[in-house]
């Protein structure tokens, strides 16, 4: 009755429209008309029908508003332990706890340096490997959330110094790792196991980690190459469209993710982390076991007793010790940084290659490709040169090395008080090798050089191995592209309010043209 046109019905009853609108049936005739006009809107029926559509939109909205709040954020925790040569450091990573294997974006939340040196160098002590781990780990039982204690993964991964250790004594290597193992349970998260990464593996986890925090991953842009260099070890990861698999298959990763397929190239040179290289080139320079060795790599003014037992104490050299060594040794130093290039480039064999064509050593490596982020001692090193402006040519980079290595030792702790002397003194040595292994090693021209960022972090999380080893340990990186909701929450509430105002203005409208009640006429009173 109330939305519809009063039906003609036959006589002897009588249909009359009352003010409201509604349609009566009598057995009276309706009263003669008295000519009286009234504003249809103002009746009953339209401001009840208006007060009824106002509350239902307001309860639709409000409704579609609840229903699709976005509840109040929880997080999921994962911790990895990077168990490196020089040091250990632990991660903390935070995602938000209803989109893992989804959309959520994995950051780090808290890091911590472990003290001390790194786990390898426990060998001859394994349980204070253990206790070295105590206070960052403490910090984290802190850091997360009570509730979330137990069903946070805990990893520890080790890299090339532990890689090292378990080729020269692995029953030594297996005791640290006890030792790791025993601490870490004693805490009360989930404790999911210590062990060495291959070298492939850390390459290509570094990959991952820089690619996914630049949403290069799941837009599926194209992907910047990893260069990490460590103290023991150094990797070099990219994808390169000429990179023929068949040619070098254990250099080749392969992934699907979020809907795109990638063949890496991946390759970690044991024994060419900085520090072993520089081991690599102090032997060079002690083959016939000297009293005194002038090194061109540390500063004019520079001077060291140091070991032979310490210096050949590495799988990395220890070949090469020489016959009848004195105890000790003078290191001085010279200053000049195309010598110490000379140095430098002798820890590479260049000249034997297998393939169609290699970066050293005799390994495969494609075309060099697109961008690179360097992290790890090459942000270490090119930092504190200054260097680390991708806008700074090759050739400056070199003088300005040059300059940095020639000048006096004396001049140089001076102007660094704060800065750990043995940093201090191998920045000469580790900014030759750096420039030396990318030009010399990876064969970045003037112009590919401009194409390396040197990075320490990407959006508040670290470049480094650890998260890429997390996010695939909890299949964190779908290999298909999630379905994506097809609008945002606040695209779907304006939605639903501009169909549910729509939808009342028809009903209005409606009425108004086929309700006669309704149209503007002279009501018969
Ligand atoms: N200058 C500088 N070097 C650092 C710092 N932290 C670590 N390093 C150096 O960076 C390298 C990192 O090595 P690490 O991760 O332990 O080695 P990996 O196991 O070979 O990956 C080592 O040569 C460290 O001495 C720092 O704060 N400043």
């Amino acid at each position: 009755m109330f939305f519809c046109q009063c039906a003609p019905v036959f006589p002897p009853f009588f249909l009359s429209r009352q003010p409201s609108g509604l349609c009566f049936l009598s057995v009276f005739p309706p009263p003669l008309p008295e000519m009286k006009e009234k504003n249809p809107w103002h009746t009953p029926a339209t401001i009840i029908i208006t007060v009824i559509g106002v509350i239902a939109i307001v309860a639709l909205v409000t409704v579609a508003v609840l229903q699709n709040r976005p509840v109040l954020q929880k997080y999921k925790y994962g911790i990895v332990l990077d168990a490196g040569s020089s040091h250990t450091a632990l991660y903390i990573y935070e995602w938000p706890a209803e989109k893992d294997n989804n959309t959520g974006r994995v950051e780090q939340k808290y890091s911590c340096k472990v003290k001390g040196k790194g786990i390898s160098s426990y060998a001859n002590t394994p349980e204070k490997a253990g206790e070295s781990l105590n206070e960052c780990m403490q910090e984290s039982v802190k850091q997360v959330p009570k509730e979330r204690h137990h069903e946070t993964p805990l990893y520890l991964g080790a890299t090339a110094g532990m890689r090292l250790l378990n080729l020269e004594n692995s029953l030594a290597s297996d005791k640290v790792f006890q030792a790791v193992e025993k601490a870490l349970q004693g805490f009360p998260f989930s404790f999911q196991g210590a062990r060495i990464l291959s070298g492939q593996e850390e390459g290509a986890f570094g990959w991952v980690t820089v690619n996914y925090l630049d949403d290069r991953l799941k837009q599926g842009l194209e992907t910047t190459g990893a260069l990490d260099l460590g103290g023991a070890s150094t990797q070099i990861s990219f994808v390169s469209d000429n990179y023929d698999i068949s040619e070098s298959p254990s250099n080749s990763v392969t992934f699907r993710l979020y809907g795109n397929d990638y063949n890496l190239y991946t390759h970690s040179f044991l024994c060419y982390g900085k520090d072993q290289a520089l081991l690599m080139a102090l032997a060079h320079q002690t083959k016939s076991g000297p009293k005194t060795i002038v090194d061109p790599c540390f500063h004019p003014g520079y001077l060291e007793q140091k070991q032979y037992s310490v210096l050949y104490d590495s799988p990395c050299v220890s070949a090469r010790k020489p016959q009848n060594p004195t105890t000790t040794f003078s290191h001085t130093g010279a200053g000049n940084f195309t010598q110490c290039q000379d140095v430098v480039k002798k820890v590479f064999n260049f000249t034997s290659c297998q393939y169609s064509r290699c970066s050293f050593n005799d390994v495969f490596q494609p075309p060099l490709q697109g961008t690179y982020g360097a992290f790890s001692a090459y942000y270490f090193v090119m930092d504190f040169l200054n260097l680390t402006d991708a806008s700074t040519p090759l050739e400056t980079v070199k003088q300005k090395l040059a300059s940095y290595c020639a000048t006096p030792w004396n001049q140089i702790v001076q102007q660094h008080p704060t800065i750990k002397v043995k940093y201090l003194s191998e920045y000469c040595f580790s900014g030759t090798y750096i420039v030396t292994l990318l030009t010399e090693g990876y064969n970045f021209t003037s112009e590919s050089y401009a194409n390396i960022n040197f990075i320490k972090e990407i959006k508040g999380s670290d470049a480094g191995w650890t998260l890429g080893y997390m996010l695939n340990l909890t299949n964190m990186i779908p290999a298909e592209a999630p379905d994506l909701p097809p609008l945002p929450h606040a695209g779907y509430v304006s939605v639903v309010t501009i169909t549910a105002l729509l939808l009342f203005v028809l009903v209005i409208l409606s009425l108004f043209c086929f309700c006669p009640g309704f149209k503007k006429q002279p009501h018969i009173v």
